[in-house]
C-alpha cells in the first residue's frame, strides 16, 4: 500500500491540560511525514482538515482514503502543496505543473486524477498536503516562493525576525478555506510567531523544516494561561486546536509551514496574548 493514513479526534481544553508528555505528542504531533514512496496522511477532526506528504520515488496517486466515503480524494475538498524536496512535478487532470523547491500549488474541489512525481526518485521531490472540506471549486494555481505575498515581522533584538510568505491566500489564490504560506526565520532569530496568538474561528497546523541537523524546535500550545510544550525534529507537523496558541523556539533558525481552515479567510482575525500573561 503506498497510502496510510491516521485519524486524529479533537481533544477538550479541559483534557489537554491533564495529559502528560507522550498523551500530548500523541494528539497532537505529526512525526511519520515524508516516508519514501508512499502518501501518508492524518485525518483530523479540528475543522476536518488533512495533512499529510508525498514523496514519490515513482509516480504515486492520491487515492480517496476511507474516512472521506468518496470516489477520489478531492471530490469535497481542496487541496494545497509546497515542495520541500527536490524537483518534481503535479500532474492534475492530465495538466502537468512542475514544482521546484519551496514552490506552492492549490487544487480546487473536484480534481478527479492527482500524481506526484520525482524528477529523480534518487532526489525525490517532498510534498507536504494540507487540504480542507470545500463547498465550490476554485482554479488549480501554481505560486512560487517569489509569486507570495511577503510580510516582514520581528527584529534580531527580540530573536524573531522573519518573512512570511503568504501563498495559498486570498489576493494570491481564491480558496474556499484553505490559507497556507511559509515563514522564514533569519539567522540569530528563533522565535516564531511571538506574541502569540490563537484565533478560535481557525485551526492551524505547523510544519518545520530547515531545522540544522542536531538541532531542534520548542513549539508552544495551549491556553494563553496553561501553556505545554512539545519538542519537534526536521520535517515533523503539530496540529493546533483553535483555542490553542502555536509559536516555537528553536535552537537554531528554521523555516516552517503554516496551513489553517475554518470560519474565515481573514489571516490578520488573530487575539494576540500578551507575552507577559502567558502561564
Ligand atoms: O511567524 C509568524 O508570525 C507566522 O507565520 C504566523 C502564522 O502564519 C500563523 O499562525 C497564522 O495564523
Ligand atoms: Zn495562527
Amino acid at each position: 500500500m503506498s497510502t496510510s493514513y491516521e485519524t486524529r479526534y479533537a481533544s477538550s481544553p479541559e483534557a489537554v491540560k491533564k495529559y502528560n508528555t507522550t498523551e500530548l505528542r500523541d494528539e497532537f504531533l505529526i512525526d511519520d511525514l515524508m516516508q519514501k514512496g508512499k502518501v501518508q496522511l492524518t485525518y483530523t477532526h479540528y475543522d476536518r482538515y488533512i495533512a499529510g506528504s508525498a514523496v514519490p520515488v515513482s509516480p504515486l496517486t492520491l487515492e480517496a482514503i476511507d474516512p472521506l466515503k468518496a470516489e477520489y480524494f478531492l471530490e469535497r475538498r481542496e487541496l494545497g502543496i509546497i515542495n520541500v524536496g527536490d524537483a518534481g512535478s503535479v500532474t492534475v487532470d492530465g495538466t502537468s505543473y512542475a514544482l521546484g523547491h519551496k514552490d506552492a500549488l492549490y487544487i480546487g474541489q473536484g480534481a478527479k486524477e492527482v500524481i506526484f512525481k520525482s524528477e529523480d526518485g534518487d532526489k525525490p521531490a517532498k510534498f507536504y498536503l494540507n487540504s480542507a472540506p470545500a463547498h465550490t471549486s476554485y482554479p488549480t494555481k501554481k505560486v512560487s516562493l517569489a509569486e507570495a505575498n511577503k510580510i516582514e515581522l520581528g527584529s534580531l533584538e527580540t530573536a524573531n525576525h522573519r518573512t512570511v510568505s503568504q501563498m495559498i491566500i486570498g489576493g494570491v489564490v481564491t480558496t474556499c478555506q484553505l490559507q497556507m504560506g511559509m515563514t522564514e526565520l533569519k539567522t540569530g532569530s528563533v522565535w516564531n510567531t511571538m506574541p502569540a496568538h490563537v484565533h478560535d474561528r481557525r485551526m492551524e497546523v505547523y510544519f518545520y523544516l530547515d531545522v540544522p541537523e542536531g538541532q531542534s524546535v520548542c513549539h508552544f500550545m495551549g491556553q494563553p494561561q496553561e501553556t505545554r510544550h512539545i519538542w519537534m525534529q526536521n520535517h515533523e507537523a503539530v496540529i493546533s486546536p483553535p483555542w490553542s496558541i502555536h509559536c516555537g523556539s528553536g535552537t537554531s533558525n528554521y523555516t516552517f509551514i503554516w496551513g489553517m481552515a475554518g470560519e474565515n479567510l481573514d489571516y490578520g482575525d488573530m487575539d494576540v496574548a500578551k507575552i507577559t500573561d502567558l502561564r
